[in-house]
């Protein structure tokens, strides 16, 4: 488990999280949603350790993540940012072996290539393996970020979970891509020491994929639960300024919002 207690965290007087405690379990598809500036991006950024400068505690497994090692942590969280950009003519396998930097010394060894190809195989993108990545387009550079973010942690970790921390995942991909992600990832939580956690704008595939659903507003924790639970009028209207139809079918489970 992945959990944040109190986190309050400050930018000269600007409070941009405020007093955020949130649970994220293995196996469950975590959903962080929420309106531009809410704080998602600042509270991924504290939980994957990018900040440090925050009050209260992030936790992995019941251990202070300001406790663990650099070279700890990164074996067991991978985390996708937004806006990664090279600027180095590599190919295609070669950004995804960075993946397996915290793992190897000097050079990769069987584990490593077998953890790359099997990402690259996973997020179907090894026919373009040997492609410069310069030369990829927006959709097809995010795709293979999500190899390498998972080739950091493919091999599980005996007694520790893994963790993978999503940032806007969905930027760049087309309705097809953005569908095979959201499945992928469903497909990746049957490995039930996977704690996996994600930012996205979408509320109807946050609706239609997540397991939990936490919405930020204004630096707050607006709500947490099921879509049920988050997703009503009160929480939408709130967050985002806007009335929405929703249409609700708990037989099949699914929800759906409109706006106008
Ligand atoms: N270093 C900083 N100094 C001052 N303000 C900051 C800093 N970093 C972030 N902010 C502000 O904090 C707020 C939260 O930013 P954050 O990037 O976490 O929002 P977000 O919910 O991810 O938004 P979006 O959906 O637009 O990506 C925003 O108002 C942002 O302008």
């Amino acid at each position: 488990m992945l959990e944040a207690k109190e986190i309050t965290f400050k930018v000269g007087e600007k409070v941009l999280l405020d007093k955020v405690s949130v649970q994220f379990e293995a196996g469950k598809l975590n959903l962080i949603i929420g309106p531009n500036g809410a704080g998602k991006s600042t509270l991924m950024k504290v939980i994957s350790r990018q900040l440090t400068s925050y009050q209260g505690t992030v936790s992995y497994n019941h251990v202070d993540s300001k406790a663990l090692s650099d070279k700890k942590l990164a074996q067991m969280r991978a985390v996708l940012s937004q806006n990664i950009d090279l600027a180095f003519p590599l190919k295609v396998w070669e950004v995804v072996m960075m993946g397996r930097y915290p793992h190897f010394t000097d050079a990769p060894r069987q584990i490593d290539r077998d953890a790359c190809k099997a990402a690259l195989e996973f997020f179907d993108v090894m026919y373009m393996a040997e492609r410069d990545y310069l030369t990829l387009s927006g959709g097809e550079r995010q795709r293979v970020h999500f190899a390498r973010v998972l080739t950091q942690i493919w091999h599980p970790i005996p007694n520790q979970g893994r963790y993978l921390l999503l940032d806007e995942p969905l930027t760049f991909l087309d309705i097809h891509y953005q569908f095979q992600f959201m499945h992928k990832l469903r497909e990746l939580l049957k490995e039930k020491d996977l704690v996996v956690v994600g930012v996205v704008h979408d509320l109807n595939l946050a609706a239609q994929f997540g397991d939990v659903i936490h919405l930020i507003q204004n630096g707050k924790m607006l709500a947490s639960g099921t879509k049920y639970e988050v997703l009503n009028s009160e929480n939408i209207k709130r967050a985002f300024h806007l009335e929405p139809v929703i249409y609700n079918n708990k037989e099949k489970g699914s929800l759906h919002l409109f706006f106008e």
